[in-house]
């Protein structure tokens, strides 16, 4: 694109900040306030200009066929049971929300219980979590507007649908769990926001600080609810309250960031002289036992009998184990299920009364066992594909337990298992069936890529059968890189119609920061070691490269959120290692990204540059501060960026659109508006939705629209040809 086509946003120079004696400027601060008529302008002429660019890139129609036609399919999610009923959600193939149904048993006649389609004319109302109570009487479920975190609370009756008028708001990072008798139920919410009046929620960008949690009576107004805990000296604290299986207990993990780590705090419920009704209209909070004072480890209750509890936790076991505590003896700590060798315990759940269902993750593949839930000895081994195990619905009183299951070639399959018998018989409940979509066509490996500091690094290469490795494959290489977040292997439309269509190779790196290895995988890729991170994707694209995969003008990287930032970074590190690159919605400003919503959690991956060392840290990758110009830094090779594709929306509150902004404007100055003549013939462009947030929630059409001009984008700059 010509530099001139780029609007030129106004560099504010008076905005300078001091960090710890270092002078950094912030030209574009302004840019953080949504509401301001400039910041609404530059949007719009930023919106023009990718328009303008699309409508070149003529894989989109094309793209949008065949991305809708693979998409229209029916997907179902693994059924639960409540009462006798079995609920699931259901979409039949292009429905903007997928659909609850309730059935009277496993092979009655569904009913339509919730659509969330009904509540908004566009789509966008979503359904973001969900809880029935014990008897199936009743549905609370948490509805979200326009992808943004807050969560309106409501509940319905489930025999006769009809919606109860109580209406809970300023939720916010919640579960939602029934006491047994049915009364009512615990949940967090955050205090309202002042300007209340004239929000429109989700595009604000205070921090959300002081979570809290209540008891909600059913049939009362929010009003007249329980405050049961707050921490009024700790405001970064979050809360997350749940009722034993018992019913006898409620418990409570608190974090104070995103690592896996909590307190964890409980209340015997049935033992409050007047039970919760007895706090109603009075100040006192709950009366709490401090079980875990700490944030030494992540304590995580998978069943307990009376006073005897089970937990999955990782204090001294960063590949985590199972241990239990008499809560009359706090200090007598058992082990039940060691820490494995190689293998992260991924969870575990107590079912069919003395069994747990517990799955593994061995060189990023699922193990799924059936042990014993009294000594933890192996009963069994469930025979699981590569894969992910993406849902399992089972509670400590069923018998009949659901897996949920998909892989890059399996769209999902939803597995059902009775354990009445001895042995269990693993069958299959339901097949997703993509019309269109030859598995057999494809390959899928996983290769393990020496990175810089010689760590093996795996990744997943999925490609087209028999291809020649002459590096003329356009490209996909997707990663992450933290919050002990593991990328196992999924099934995904647009890629599968990348690789049908355009030949395109895709990739997943699990590279360092993530949760594939246990805790110790995730801490060297956090903090002072977040460099490892970038080093591991660059390693994972060169041995693409080396390995006759595709060339640097073919290779397209990826990533969202904090994988928005690892795209950032890898950029500015190596801008001659990709022909394009895209960043959905990416932490861009790491020196002030703790300011906003909830971004204070995520200091525990990043540290705060509040802190004089950790600013150090930061200012060395943050992309907003470190875009400079390749061709002054290699004089001799006509180096430019890639063309760079960053994705941002309105009501994204969990990584405020400003990350996005302040980068593009940044880097449409430096590499391109700055210069009379720019060797920055690559584009750099924004594609800013409108009603649409974070990722989940999202509509259909909007996933849709949204992954055509991207990869309508990547295929135009990766000069990839269509095949029919
Ligand atoms: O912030 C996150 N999750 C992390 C998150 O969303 N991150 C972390 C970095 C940017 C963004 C992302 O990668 O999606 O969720 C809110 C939360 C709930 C409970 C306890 C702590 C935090």
């Amino acid at each position: 694109i010509d530099p001139f086509l780029y609007p030129t946003a106004r560099r504010d120079d008076s905005v300078v900040d001091d960090y710890h004696g270092f002078q950094i400027p912030d030209p574009y601060r302004w840019l953080e306030d949504p509401d301001a008529d400039e910041v609404k302008e530059f949007v719009e002429k930023q919106v023009k200009l990718t328009e303008s660019v699309l409508q070149k890139c003529d894989t989109r129609e094309k793209l949008r066929a065949k991305i809708t036609e693979l998409f229209d399919h029916p997907r179902y999610e693994p059924p639960f049971k409540r009462g006798n009923k079995y609920f699931y959600y259901h979409n039949t193939g292009l429905q903007a929300q997928s659909v609850l149904y309730v059935q009277d048993s496993l092979d009655g006649e569904p009913e339509v219980l919730l659509d969330p389609n009904a509540l908004s004319e566009d789509g966008t109302v979503s359904l973001s979590n969900l809880s029935v109570s014990k008897d199936a009487k009743y549905l609370a479920y948490g509805l979200s507007s326009s992808g943004s975190d807050w969560v309106t609370i409501k509940v319905m009756r489930v025999d006769d649908k009809k919606t109860e008028p109580d209406t809970l708001s300023w939720v916010k990072f919640s579960s939602i769990s029934w006491t047994v008798d049915g009364k009512g139920f615990f949940y967090s919410r955050y205090p309202a926001p002042k300007e209340v009046g004239t929000l429109d929620a989700g595009t604000e960008t205070n921090a959300n600080l002081y979570h809290e949690v209540y008891y909600h009576f059913l049939g009362t107004d929010q009003s007249d609810d329980v405050l049961c805990w707050r921490d009024q000296d700790h405001p970064k604290y979050l809360f997350s309250a749940s009722v034993t299986d018992d019913g006898k207990y409620v418990v409570m993990e608190i974090e104070e960031g995103c690592d896996p780590v909590n307190k964890f705090y409980y209340c015997k419920i049935s033992a409050l002289p007047n039970g919760l009704e007895g706090f109603k209209g009075k100040n006192d909070l709950l009366p709490f036992t401090k079980l875990i004072d700490d944030f030494d480890a992540q304590y995580h209750d998978i069943a307990n009998d009376d006073t005897l509890f089970t937990f999955i936790t990782n204090k001294n076991a960063p590949k985590y184990k199972l241990v239990r505590v008499d809560l009359n003896d706090p200090t007598v700590w058992t082990e039940l299920l060691p820490e494995s060798e190689k293998d992260v315990l991924e969870s575990a759940c107590a079912v069919n009364g003395d069994q747990m269902i517990v799955s593994y993750l061995s060189d990023v593949k699922y193990v799924l066992q059936i042990r014993d839930l009294k000594s933890g000895s192996l009963l069994h081994q469930l025979p699981i594909d590569i894969g992910t195990v993406y849902g399992i619905s089972a509670r400590r009183e069923d018998s009949l337990i659901f897996i949920g299951f998909s892989s890059f070639l399996t769209p999902g399959i939803i597995y059902q298992c009775n354990l009445e018998c001895g042995t269990p018989d693993l069958k299959i409940f339901r097949e997703i069936a993509v019309p269109g979509f030859e598995r057999s066509e494809f390959n899928v490996d996983q290769v393990f890529v020496r990175s810089k500091d010689g760590t093996n690094i795996p990744m997943f290469i999925v490609a087209r059968k028999n291809i020649v490795f002459d590096g003329s494959h356009p490209c996909l290489l997707y990663g992450y890189g933290g919050f002990n977040i593991n990328l196992t292997p999924y099934f995904s439309v647009s890629r599968t119609v990348l690789a049908r269509h355009l030949g395109a190779v895709f990739c997943i790196a699990n590279i360092r920061g993530g949760g594939e290895y246990g805790e110790e995988w995730h801490k060297a890729g956090s903090l002072a070691k977040k460099q490892n991170c970038f080093d591991d994707f660059i390693s994972c694209a060169e041995y693409l490269i080396s390995a006759g995969y595709t060339q640097p003008s073919k290779l397209c990287i990826e990533g969202g959120s904090n994988g928005g930032l690892l795209v950032g970074a890898c950029i500015n590190q190596r801008p001659d290692l990709f022909g394009c690159a895209l960043a959905h919605v990416g932490v861009m400003d790491m020196l002030r990204f703790h300011k906003f919503t909830i971004g204070h959690a995520w200091t525990s991956d990043y540290g705060c540059s509040d802190n004089e060392e950790e600013f150090k840290w930061l200012i060395k990758y943050s992309p907003l501060h470190n875009v400079k110009r390749p061709w002054e830094q290699h004089p001799d090779r006509l180096l430019q960026y890639p063309s760079t594709m960053l994705l941002t929306a309105d009501h994204d509150d969990r990584v405020v659109p400003l990350h996005s902004l302040k980068l593009l404007a940044t880097m449409q100055y430096i590499l391109c508006t700055s210069l009379e003549k720019s060797p920055q013939t690559n584009p750099i462009v924004g594609r800013i939705e409108c009603k649409a947030g974070h990722g989940a929630g999202r509509p259909t059409q909007k996933m849709i629209d949204e992954a055509s001009d991207r990869y309508a984008f990547m295929a135009k700059m990766l000069a990839a040809t269509w095949i029919d």
